[in-house]
């Protein structure tokens, strides 16, 4: 995991004219002896990078189905102590950056400086605290600094452009833009708003814009596609691994290949 950091990685794919694909999957979802199996079926797949959850009893800003992942995990007796051992076990094996997506309580009950101690020992690329305001990243973001890992910060559709402009400001690795609604819309929807939504936030950033939430078609992926740096797809992934159904990953990643600048 970890040869090449996220930063270079999203680099290397933008000077191929490439977008980025990255899969969401529920760390430890039918066991963590899963986990390296999924990562390396991704990976193989041809993945840009894979963020992973850590599942958590209160999950507030996950869909259905990524809750239901994490009670499979939790009941597997998954926690973030083991995850990280299982990526330090197979560190070697993965290439692509992993990006862990966790809720703030699950890290302050590890301990913030040990977590980011401990991530950068498992080669960890980047982390997504989605219950974590950029008032309040202080508590994370200089430990995570030290071990240069980058805290990916998410802008959502309801953020006014200043706001959007403020998180963009000290943004790290990616801006994660959360688009909720719109997307399976019909055509005209989907370009007033999430299209337009898209361009002002590349247009405030200087790195790349990946778009999430609510995408779980090939068409998806290729609109969304177009009008920014990337996708993060999660509950359609997890389905598909569920059910072993892995054309339909080939199909969504396949789709994105398909997009050029
Ligand atoms: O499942 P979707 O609609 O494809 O969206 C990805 C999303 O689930 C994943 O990135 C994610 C899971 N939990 C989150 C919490 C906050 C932000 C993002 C996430």
């Amino acid at each position: 995991m970890g040869n090449k950091s996220l930063q270079e990685t999203l680099a290397e794919l933008h000077a191929r004219q490439e977008k980025a694909f990255i899969p969401y999957i529920m760390a430890g979802d039918g066991g963590l002896e899963k986990l390296k199996e999924d990562l390396l079926r991704l990976q193989n797949a041809g993945a840009t990078a894979v963020e992973l959850g850590i599942p958590f009893s209160d999950p507030v800003a996950d869909g259905p189905i990524i809750q239901l992942a994490g009670k499979r995990a939790l009941a597997e007796g998954v926690t973030l102590k083991k995850i990280i051992a299982k990526l330090i076990e197979i560190k070697e094996e993965v290439e692509i950056p992993i990006i862990f997506m966790a809720y703030l309580n699950s890290l302050l009950a590890y301990g913030i400086s040990n977590f980011s101690n401990d991530c950068a020992k498992a080669g960890v690329s980047g982390c997504i605290v989605p219950d974590l305001p950029i008032e309040e990243e202080g508590i994370l973001v200089q430990d995570l600094k030290k071990v240069k890992i980058p805290l990916i910060r998410l802008v959502t559709l309801t953020s006014s452009q200043d706001r959007i402009e403020k998180i963009v400001e000290n943004a790290e690795g990616f801006i994660y833009a959360v688009t909720v609604t719109g997307i399976t819309g019909v055509r005209e929807s989907f370009e007033e708003e999430v299209g337009l939504y898209l361009k002002r936030i590349r247009e405030a950033s200087s790195i790349p814009v990946l778009a999430g939430f609510g995408i779980s078609t090939a068409e998806h992926v290729e609109r969304a596609s177009l009008y920014c740096d990337g996708v993060i797809v999660g509950s359609k992934i997890i389905q598909s691994l569920q059910t072993e159904n892995y054309q339909e990953i080939d199909e969504l990643i396949l789709a994105s290949k398909k997009v050029i600048y």
